[in-house]
């Protein structure tokens, strides 16, 4: 039986942080699918190469800039691009330099799908491999309902089919108003597909800020998308080759395509957790105490989608660097108080921390400062004015609880509030960051000098 000193199931986002970094350690890494996992091939990157080429070609919609197009590129044409920029930069969906980077570190790896057989060794198309610690890294599916008639009868999709297909659907009723349903009705309005967006919450992107919410639905209702909040697909019907949605409203929709993004589950089962005696949550997560490690293990880790408690690439990452510093002997814990959430529309989304909302629920009234993109200069030049910052501060502290931001690249600089917050910096010590004129990061030092005087 061939072993090793770590043996890493899944080879998603975390993996690479940890197959480098066992010093002196032998591992192996099993890989079912890609090596990488989804967020290269079909989901973070495919995604977010597509919305970069709705963004540049939408440029020419700016008054500004219009002049500066030759024109003549039809919103199909455009998608077509989209298209082909996008497999080109996920390598056609081939993961051979992954595996390539992977070997380089002196890592195996082993293509199939893995299970735990017993404490200590797990089984791969019936090899058997011995592990001294395992790290369990199996990600996540697509969550699709299976209680809507008709649904049998039709070929929904789910991101993953958007993200990797060339097809062009000329109408699409999206479910789920979360991130994945957001960036997706962007990106397919955007190239002039009619996009309805049924949401069952009362608000898109429903764990943060109400004005968020609000943002988000009047920048796809600005794209021509119809928003249907407190809304769920009922019923689907097939009707002349198309699709028929009933909503529990009483409206239907009809469209060439239906995409479920309605949230995405754990892929904890099938994998012989009973032999250990793990049992996932009620959602499906993997139990895990602070530093990553099972609860009620010694040796097998969990990192990813598959352990929560917020599934980012950049989670996966964090966990994957905390897992590696524990199996070098350095006894690092997990901290998410500053975790980054980011939805990639335009205007971009990114918070950090708590909103007013939950801050109010761990029992703090918090203090409040906000500002706008409009407010610096880079605005101006840029010629975009959307967005916001609203910053959240604890009363007694004077340090930050929490931060949202939209437009003006709050995705680069929210990292600063995420430093401040993660650190406890004082409010009135950041108050002295100078930031590069003329920059968009200089709407913080309009929320901040709001802040500081408080304290
Ligand atoms: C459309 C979309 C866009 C997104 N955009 C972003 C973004 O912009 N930024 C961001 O931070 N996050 C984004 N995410 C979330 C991000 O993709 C995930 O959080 C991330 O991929 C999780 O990585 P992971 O390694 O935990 O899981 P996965 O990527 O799911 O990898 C798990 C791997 O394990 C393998 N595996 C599973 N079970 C077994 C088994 N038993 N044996 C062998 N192999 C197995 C699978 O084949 C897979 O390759 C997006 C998600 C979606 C759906
Ligand atoms: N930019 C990014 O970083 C990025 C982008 C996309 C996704 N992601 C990650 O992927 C994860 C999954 O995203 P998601 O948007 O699929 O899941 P989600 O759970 O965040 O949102 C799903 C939404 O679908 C709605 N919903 C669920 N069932 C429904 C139904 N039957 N009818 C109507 N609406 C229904 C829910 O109200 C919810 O708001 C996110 O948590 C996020 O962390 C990140």
């Amino acid at each position: 039986m061939r072993s090793f000193d770590v043996v890493i199931l899944g080879g998603g986002a975390g993996a690479k942080m940890i197959w480098g970094s066992v010093p002196g350690g032998s591992v192996a890494v099993i890989e079912s699918g890609l090596v990488g996992g989804h967020c290269p091939f079909f989901a973070c990157v495919p995604s977010k190469a597509m919305l970069q080429t709705a963004a540049t070609w939408r440029l020419a919609a700016h008054g500004q800039f219009t002049d500066l197009f030759t024109g003549g590129v039809s919103a199909r044409q455009a998608y077509d691009q989209a298209v082909r920029r996008r497999d080109r930069l996920v390598h056609d969906r081939d993961d051979s330099a992954g595996a390539a980077a992977l070997a380089e570190t002196g890592a195996t790896l082993v293509r199939g799908h893995g299970r735990i057989a017993r404490p200590g060794v797990v089984t791969v198309d019936g090899e058997e491999i011995g592990y001294r610690d395992l790290v369990l890294n199996t990600g996540s599916t697509p969550t699709v309902p299976d209680d809507i008639p008709g649904l049998d009868d039709i070929a929904a999709w789910t991101s993953e089919h958007a993200m990797s297909t060339a097809e062009y659907p000329d109408s699409l009723v999206i479910v789920g108003g979360g991130p994945v349903g957001c960036e997706m009705a962007y990106l397919f309005a955007a190239f002039g597909c009619t996009v309805t967006l049924v949401q069952r919450a009362s608000r898109l992107i429903p764990r943060e800020e109400p004005e968020a919410s609000q943002q988000m639905a009047d920048t796809l209702e600005g794209l021509g998308v119809q928003v249907a909040l407190s809304t769920t697909a009922s019923e689907v019907q097939t009707q002349e080759g198309r699709t028929r949605v009933l909503l529990d409203t009483e409206y239907s929709v009809a469209a060439d395509t239906l995409l479920f993004a309605t949230g995405r589950t754990p892929a904890t089962t099938d994998i012989g957790l009973d032999t250990l005696g793990v049992v996932p949550d009620e959602r499906g997560f993997l139990p895990t105490d602070e530093h990553c490690r099972v609860t009620g293990t010694d040796n097998v880790w969990a990192i990813g989608d598959a352990a929560g408690p917020a599934p980012f690439t950049h989670t996966a990452h964090y966990q994957g660097r905390v897992v590696a510093a524990n199996l070098a002997g350095r006894p690092v814990r997990t901290d998410y108080r500053a975790l980054p959430r980011t939805v990639y529309t335009d205007p971009t989304f990114a918070s950090v921390g708590h909103t007013e909302a939950s801050a109010r629920q761990a029992g703090t009234e918090p203090v409040i400062a906000t500002a706008a993109v409009s407010d610096t200069v880079r605005a101006t030049i840029d010629g975009t004015t959307q967005g916001w910052l609203k910053l959240i501060a604890d009363p007694h502290t004077g340090t930050l609880l929490g931060a949202t931001a939209t437009g003006g690249r709050a995705e680069e600089w929210i990292s600063e509030l995420s430093q401040a917050l993660r650190s406890e910096i004082p409010i009135t010590d950041t108050t002295d960051v100078i930031h590069p004129f003329p920059t968009f990061s200089e709407e913080l030092e309009g929320a901040l000098w709001k802040l500081a005087p408080r304290f």
